[in-house]
């Protein structure tokens, strides 16, 4: 629409595709985002980007046209730490979405334990600098410290040539960690480079650290390429999230990133990436434990079988 004339980003796909991958029952979408609308919840006045306003009503019709089951919704920057759009999204969701939320160290006990009983599990720290200031490690140590009371866990948003320099603060985090698409692989380097190597060897070392494999989209160099045919194959993605995938098949998840903040040069289909996940999870046992288990044991613990 005209709004991607005011920032130059693009507006989230319209009409995607019915997916011809057959999501298994209960599937979550583990990383999705809620923003605004901007009349009801403004954005942060800190925030380095202003999105489309991408509504609760929205995300959750996109969650049944692909036929997952539930979403962790997870706070963009273009929030800051004012959570309540994703609160309400949660609470809105009849119990079918989980959060994590962006806090500073003033936060009180009674925000944290008010946005757990609407289902907030986590925090999200962010390191990718067009997105955010830099925040001091002694005040993000002393919130994961707060928040492990709560059994929450550390979401983590970074770029691959800084996770030597984060390394330390990463590795003294007392709770579990989750990486967001797979902390930003640079994927024109070989998959057994040194630079992945470290993630490797970050998640090898590190039973506690996690990592979702989504967002091919923003790591493609070789873009939506067709792979037998298929749009949206994005083939240079494919070693680094099947590796990851492979050797930790139970600390993985999936996500949509619907709304798909910043991307400039295409907009995906969200039932196309939906059907990239075969590509990279190409068994049912693991797409299984990658869309299912992995995150019902993160978020929906007390539901376990
Ligand atoms: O949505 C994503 O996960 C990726 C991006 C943005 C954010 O995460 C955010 O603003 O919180 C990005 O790479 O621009």
């Amino acid at each position: 629409g005209d709004f991607t004339k005011t920032t130059g980003w693009m507006d989230w796909y319209t009409g995607p595709s019915r997916p011809a991958f057959q999501l298994p029952a209960g599937a979550v979408d583990a990383h999705c985002h809620v923003f605004g609308p901007g009349a009801e919840f403004p954005y942060a006045p800190e925030r380095k980007y202003t999105p489309c306003d991408a509504s609760k009503h929205e995300l959750y019709a996109l969650r049944d046209h692909l036929g997952f089951a539930r979403n962790v919704v997870v706070q963009a920057t273009c929030h800051g730490a004012d959570n309540r759009a994703m609160v309400d999204a949660l609470v809105h969701s009849g119990g079918k979405a989980r959060g994590v939320a962006t806090v500073r160290r003033s936060v009180t006990d009674d925000e944290i334990q008010a946005m757990h009983d609407a289902g907030v599990r986590g925090v999200r720290f962010n390191f990718v600098k067009r997105l955010v200031d830099f925040t001091p490690k002694d005040e993000l140590l002393e919130i994961a410290s707060r928040i492990a009371r709560w059994g929450w866990h550390v979401v983590i948003y970074f770029e691959a040539v800084d996770l030597p320099e984060l390394w330390d603060f990463f590795t003294a985090l007392p709770t579990t960690i989750v990486v967001d698409h797979m902390g930003r692989p640079d994927v024109s380097q070989p998959v057994d480079g040194p630079e992945f190597e470290l993630f490797l060897k970050f998640m090898r070392q590190h039973p506690n650290v996690w990592s979702k494999v989504s967002c091919p989209e923003r790591l493609s160099v070789t873009g939506p390429k067709a792979l037998d045919g298929e749009r949206h194959a994005y083939v240079d993605v494919i070693p680094f999230a099947r590796r990851v995938v492979e050797e930790f098949p139970d600390r993985v998840l999936w996500g949509t990133d619907w709304p798909h903040p910043n991307l400039k040069d295409h907009m995906p289909d969200d039932g196309l990436l939906v059907d990239f996940i075969p590509h990279i999870a190409t068994t049912p046992e693991l797409q299984q434990q990658l869309l299912v288990d992995n995150p019902m044991r993160l978020y929906w613990p007390e539901e376990q079988r």
